[in-house]
């Protein structure tokens, strides 16, 4: 069965990509946090018990899950993929590796698939390989950096590295080089899987384009409408990009709203500052428009002629939604019901992040309880899981699924 299809954000959830963090999050230190993208290390027994806990409610709801490092495993399944994935990744950390690709090429190719999947997620020290006689300038006055691999603990927010979008993909090229290798998993995944690798896949754009796109910024609002959030992460360019591609392809979307957000960490991408939970409501972080309730939208439709795309200018949230999904009403629920400390603790702590798991069905983090509350109001049911450690990489449910099947939003 063809295993791609997501048309919105809200249609029953089917299949989901999670991962299950491991030692990458024990390779955190204080002084790798921030350009590792983390603001504390997670306690690893525990972050593990509260992710089971995330894949356990899924799956309690009939969602079936699939992790991306066993995936991987089944794809890279002879020799030959797994040295062209070997060598792919080298040439990928190249910083890194400084001068020690064969050394780390035949350290990796020396264990067994599972265990290189993990050795490459959880990072190589340079301790873990043997002294090599240093011939050069660069080697003799190598930093201290221990890593020769960088781990990579932001894996479990499996939403941006790629997203579905209808029956296609968007594999992202990432922003911040520390997340760059992560979507590499997923070209292996589609290319070599064979529960993915017997379809011709579309590829909206793809990662070797040269300006970045990440998935919490993709929103699928309906089978024709896409919103993308111009973000500290994603760029105007790819988002003309990935629309341009759209229309010209078999796409069903019609429309991409490209809503600016402010570029900084709290907000990074758009599902931080809002998301869909429902046919016609939505969460918002209310900080995100500006003292007259607006804010930059832009709506880009197939051109006419020989214009490739037409761009026209919005901006106000509400009115746009209702505009482009053809809505009487829609709701706007704030995070932290707009309370100005509320607000902020609970978009912080990914109070807006919320998945949508069926239309009006939302799994959100059980710490956010003001906004969990005033979407209770609202007639949404509200799944709660845990998250003292999850939180500690500042991502929420939506960041931590990527969606790969959902019923078609009709049938609900
Ligand atoms: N879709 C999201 N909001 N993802 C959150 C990712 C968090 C991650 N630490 C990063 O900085 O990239």
């Amino acid at each position: 069965m063809y295993p791609i299809h997501v048309d919105s954000e809200i249609g029953r959830l089917q299949t989901v990509m999670l991962h299950r963090p491991g030692k990458e999050v024990e390779n955190l230190t204080p002084d790798s946090l921030s350009k590792l993208l983390f603001d504390d290390i997670p306690y690893l027994p525990a972050i593990q018990k509260e992710h089971d806990y995330f894949a356990n409610t899924l799956r309690n709801r009939g969602i079936e899950v699939l992790y991306l490092d066993t995936l991987m495993v089944e794809s890279l399944s002879d020799k030959e993929k797994r040295e062209t994935f070997v060598d792919q990744l080298l040439s990928e950390s190249k910083q890194m590796v400084n001068g020690s690709s064969q050394l780390l090429k035949e350290y990796l190719l020396s264990f067994d698939t599972k265990q290189m999947v993990s050795e490459v997620i959880s990072g190589v020290l340079k301790k873990d390989l043997p002294e090599q006689a240093k011939k050069h300038l660069y080697e003799i006055m190598a930093d201290h950096h221990p890593f020769y691999l960088d781990p990579m603990p932001n894996l479990y927010f499996t939403r941006d590295p790629a997203a579905a979008i209808g029956n296609g993909i968007s594999l992202n090229k990432m922003r911040e080089p520390a997340r760059r290798r992560e979507s590499l998993f997923m070209q292996f995944i589609l290319n070599y899987h064979p529960r993915f690798s017997q379809y011709s896949i579309p590829l909206w754009i793809n990662r070797d384009y040269p300006f970045p796109i990440e998935g919490g910024d993709e929103l699928v609002l309906s089978d024709k409408v896409l919103a993308i959030g111009v973000s500290e992460r994603t760029s105007a360019r790819a988002v003309e990009k990935i629309a341009v591609n759209l229309f010209k392809s078999n796409s069903t979307i019609e429309k991409v709203v490209a809503v600016e957000i402010p570029k900084c960490r709290a907000f990074m991408h758009l599902d931080t500052v809002f998301t869909m939970i429902d046919h016609d409501q939505f969460t918002i972080h209310p900080e995100i428009l500006d003292k007259d309730g607006n804010m930059n939208i832009f709506i880009l439709e197939k051109g006419e002629d020989d214009e490739p795309v037409s761009i026209t200018r919005r901006d106000n949230l509400a009115d746009t939604l209702k505009e482009v999904l053809e809505l009487p009403e829609i709701n706007l629920i704030p995070c932290g019901g707009g309370d100005e400390i509320a607000s902020a603790r609970e978009q912080w702590n990914d109070g807006s992040n919320t998945l949508a798991i069926a239309p009006g069905v939302v799994v959100t983090y059980e710490r956010n309880y003001v906004s969990n509350q005033i979407m209770r109001e609202n007639g949404i049911e509200v799944i709660e899981v845990l998250s003292s450690e999850l939180v500690r990489g500042r991502g929420g449910p939506r960041c931590m699924s990527m969606p790969l099947k959902r019923d078609l939003i009709s049938k609900n």
